[in-house]
């Protein structure tokens, strides 16, 4: 086999978001990308080669191998960035719920919707109907258009099944799409995403059945990496989220949490005292909780998208950002509250909305979007030996980005050193 590159040839800002695979960053660090500019990036097979200097460029490409099949690629005037990463969607499901927005117009609450049976009940019924094969191909759908957004990973989770048999159906799903899809899967077993109506008078079996039953046979089958949980007032109280986060942490799941989403409820605490990876929304967390996520190194995963679906002030991140708390972003891609993939609309979200600059954006989609789905060794920089996931934008810089918002501005993606993105486009499919 000939040695496949691609030479990325002087980009206007080439953002390496470099130096922090071991450990997010956190407060200053988020407006510190690593911005080259003027700058060229040299991939080799799947793996990124070199970052700098053009001049420096030519030296390493004349000492290539002389097989060597080199792609260029003209990056003038154009934002290079590492390919961006979504650490929190719900994406793998079957059907849609355009029909509660209007519902949600007229004052319907998000969680009156749950308590008679709709949302993500509804989701549910749909999900556990779907034969394998259509869940695979509705999902592969939601897929491509995350790629052409310029996501080359997302984390998804499981939570539409709330019966064995469907959890393990949607993350095997999500495995199957993973070696299929150029879009990379991190799987999170959400078994405790609402009680199912079987288990409607009796909320505590079910939380039994997710600890002695669900996570052994997802851990065994090693089907998932994170286990979440809903910890939500009229969902699962903290207590039961702790057992099961604690289950799941015995059995090898590192555990993620859904806190303090509509009412203060001492999630972001939870997520301190059990060393979560990540606590996600956060609109109500207290300052106490914020504190805490500080002292313990959680990374706060923003889901503006979704606060902006639900009409809903969006999460305090500056106070986030002052307290040291690491800031990730994602979209959050689920059918009830958030039906978007377009990571870059949440970006301008986070910026407009939320007043994060538009350097500790880019830090929150890559680099600490790698930590907060346990690949930043990997992935979520562009550094030499890391994977050759890129993002070429129409954009001159960094600011541009969240300037000209609401519209895609992903011109090529290349993931693992293929081009799968060009002129806006499908490459390749
Ligand atoms: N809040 C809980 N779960 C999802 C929504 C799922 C749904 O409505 O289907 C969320 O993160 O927003
Ligand atoms: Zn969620």
């Amino acid at each position: 086999m000939p040695t496949r590159m691609v030479y990325v040839r002087r980009a206007a800002q080439v953002v390496t978001a470099a130096g922090a695979s071991l450990r997010p960053k956190r407060g200053a660090e988020m407006s510190e990308l690593g911005i080259i500019e003027g700058g060229s990036v040299i991939t080799r097979d799947d793996r990124i080669l070199f970052a700098g200097p053009d001049e420096e460029a030519q030296r390493v490409l004349a000492a290539a191998p002389e097989d060597a099949e080199v792609e260029v690629l003209e990056a003038e005037g154009k934002l290079v960035t590492p390919g961006l990463i979504d650490p929190h969607t719900h994406v793998v499901f079957a059907g849609s719920r355009e029909f509660e927005l209007p519902l949600r117009l007229k004052g319907a609450a998000y969680m009156d919707i749950l308590k008679a049976g709709g949302g993500i009940l509804y989701t549910a019924e749909q999900t556990r109907a779907a034969e394998e094969d259509l869940l695979a191909a509705e999902t592969r759908r939601r897929l491509d258009r995350f790629l052409l957004h310029g996501v080359t990973t997302v984390e998804a989770k499981s939570g539409y099944g709330l019966r064995l048999e469907d959890e393990l159906k949607q993350l095997r799903t999500a495995r199957r799409l993973n070696a299929e899809h150029p879009v990379e899967l991190v799987s999170t077993f959400m078994g405790a995403h609402a009680v199912p109506p079987e288990y409607k008078g009796d909320p505590e079996a079910y939380v039994r059945l997710v600890i002695e039953e669900m996570i052994p046979a997802v851990a065994e089958a090693g089907l998932a990496e994170f286990c979440d949980v809903f910890c939500e007032e009229g969902v699962f109280t903290p207590e039961q989220s702790r057992r099961i986060l604690e289950a799941g942490l015995a059995r090898g799941l590192k555990p993620k949490l859904h806190a303090d989403e509509i009412v203060p409820y001492g999630g972001a605490e939870l997520a301190a005292a059990v060393g979560a990876v990540t606590a996600d929304h956060l609109l109500q967390a207290s300052g106490e909780g914020i504190a805490a996520m500080a002292r313990r190194g959680v990374i706060a995963v923003l889901l503006p998208g979704t606060a902006f679906f639900l009409r809903k002030p969006p999460a305090d991140a500056r106070r986030m950002i002052s307290a040291g708390v690491p800031v990730a972003l994602a979209t959050d891609r689920n059918p009830g509250s958030s039906p978007t993939e377009s990571l870059p609309l949440i970006m301008n979200l986070a910026c407009l909305g939320m007043g994060m600059t538009p350097e500790e954006v880019l830090a929150a989609c890559t680099i600490n979007a790698a930590h907060a789905v346990g690949r930043a060794s990997r992935i979520g920089s562009i550094e030499a030996g890391k994977q050759a996931d890129l993002v070429l934008f129409d954009a001159p810089n960094v600011t541009y980005l969240q300037y000209h918002f609401g519209v895609n501005l992903v011109d090529t993606v290349i993931k693992r050193g293929v081009c799968v993105v060009r002129d806006g486009r499908r490459a390749g499919a």
